[in-house]
């Protein structure tokens, strides 16, 4: 058995390396997508006169199609039931769709001045069109994560999961880094130039998905005749579902993860408009202090991941990520530590947290559930994430324009809001709180239901 195991494309590093590459390539520019608009905020308001509502609406609209009409759990039933090279295929082609409405709405002057059911048109097109794209984007993910234990169960799987992450990371950076530059590129401020880099980046990595495809039917082919004639592999039921929300275990993965990654994300949607408020630093630059998050956790989450696999402490690696994110959300809430330099030195802390908790997260719940459930668990965990994803901008938005307007400025000859962000801050550090008890509650179940959290992945 053992010996055809190891006839498998899989055991060719190779092609496992290259599979990986591939599909975190599509992820990444995803990811870039994702957070394209995060530092345009205050260009947002001066140039097309959004609100810091408007923006909240905007940014929690990732969360309308996944999260209501349960996109995400549909993708991950599919995901079980016809494979990775059709549901990702489908996921990159939505992400296509979604970000050219999206840079439709927001290049768009005819849609100015008018409103739909309250919210102003344009930013009603570009909420719709960035719901699209977030169906694709988290689709893929869970796409990706079943990929990644194809080709690395029983191998470098925490590493590869890791690096996938990283990769998605520098998708992000680059994202925070240069969406201002890019909208100003020509000396005059255009918000629609980022997102039509993004539209670009999106093509190419659909097309790397389609490379991917390919390789992919090379490893099933693999399997297919490695596998002893007999032996029929169990297919994934509807009624698995209630296995997988049934189990304790995933519930606490799925708690952990919505409220671990809701003191994360939609932090980095302001953290630019936090430098400039708090910190004081110039708009062009401060892009670049909460990029800094997503370049540290580029080498760190492969770093922790090998660690995973190699001496286990899945669950403890969680736990300590969550101590640290309380500790930076407590010291940006700290009114008189409002130097830059503290940003930064935060920022790098927050980056440390933010390796810990992915790094070993996202591996554990393949021991969690069986592969024949994997889609599915991790559809219904990032549908939970959601929830935050989608919430939690919208709820920041709301308590920046009701309780923390402390006046108004001018910035690049516009008139904006200036902000106190304390209590944004204090929030997110609830959040950390909240994570570190679910993460306690995920060793405890571990221990007694022997998932294998705190030991290796790597089978020598
Ligand atoms: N192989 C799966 C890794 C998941 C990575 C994880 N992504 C998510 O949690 C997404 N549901 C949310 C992505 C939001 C993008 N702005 C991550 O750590 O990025």
């Amino acid at each position: 058995m053992t010996e055809k195991i190891r006839e498998t494309l899989r055991d060719s590093k190779k092609a496992r390396w290259t599979a990986l590459a591939l599909a975190s390539f599509t992820m990444m520019c995803g990811y870039f997508f994702a957070d394209v608009m995060s530092p345009l905020k205050g260009l947002l308001e001066g140039q097309i006169g959004w609100t810091s509502s408007d923006y909240g609406t905007f940014t929690s609209a990732y969360g309308w199609f996944n999260v209501f009409l349960l996109m995400l759990i549909f993708g991950g039933i599919i995901l079980d039931k016809v494979g990775v090279r059709i549901t990702g295929f489908g996921a990159a082609l939505i992400m296509v769709i979604g970000t050219a409405i999206q840079y439709w709405a927001i290049s768009s002057t005819t849609l100015q001045g008018s409103s739909i059911w309250g919210i102003k048109s344009q930013v009603f097109f570009a909420s719709i069109g960035y719901a699209t794209f977030a169906v694709g984007v988290e689709v893929a993910g869970i796409t990706v994560t079943k990929v990644i234990y194809k080709w690395f169960q029983g191998k470098e799987l925490a590493l590869a999961m890791g690096l996938q992450v990283a990769l998605a990371r520098v998708g992000t950076a680059f994202a925070l880094a240069f969406s201002v530059p890019i909208a100003k590129i020509t000396g005059v401020a255009d918000v629609s130039r980022s997102v039509l880099v993004g539209l670009i980046a999106l093509c190419i990595g659909l097309l790397a998905f389609v490379v991917y495809i390919f390789i992919d039917k090379k490893l099933d082919q693999s399997i297919a005749d490695a596998k002893p004639d007999n032996l029929e592999e169990e297919e994934f039921k509807i009624s698995d579902i209630r296995k997988i929300v049934t189990n304790k275990g995933w519930w606490f993965i799925a708690i952990l993860c919505v409220l671990f990654y809701s003191a994360v994300f939609p932090f980095l949607k302001y953290a630019t408009d936090l430098m400039v408020n708090k910190f004081g630093v110039e708009m062009d630059l401060a892009g670049l202090i909460p990029s800094l998050l997503p370049f540290g956790t580029i080498l760190l989450t492969p770093l922790f991941g090998n660690i995973y696999d190699r001496m286990g402490k899945g669950a403890s690696i969680m736990i300590w990520g969550s101590v640290l994110l309380i500790v930076v959300h407590l010291l940006f809430a700290v009114p008189f530590l409002n130097n830059w330099a503290i940003a930064i030195l935060l920022v790098i802390m927050l980056g440390i947290a933010f390796s810990l908790v992915p790094s070993a997260m996202w591996p554990s719940v393949t021991k969690i559930v069986p592969e024949r459930q994997l889609g599915t668990a991790m559809a219904l965990i990032f549908w939970v994430q959601n929830w935050g994803l989608m919430g939690v901008p919208l709820l920041i938005g709301w308590v920046l324009d009701k309780y923390c307007i402390t006046g108004q400025t001018v910035r690049d000859g516009l008139m904006v809001n200036t902000y106190d962000y304390t209590l944004p801050m204090l929030i997110f550090a609830g959040f950390g709180f909240l994570a570190v008890l679910f993460a306690f509650l995920l060793k405890i179940e571990d221990r007694k239901k022997g998932y294998g959290l705190e030991k290796p992945n790597y089978i020598r």
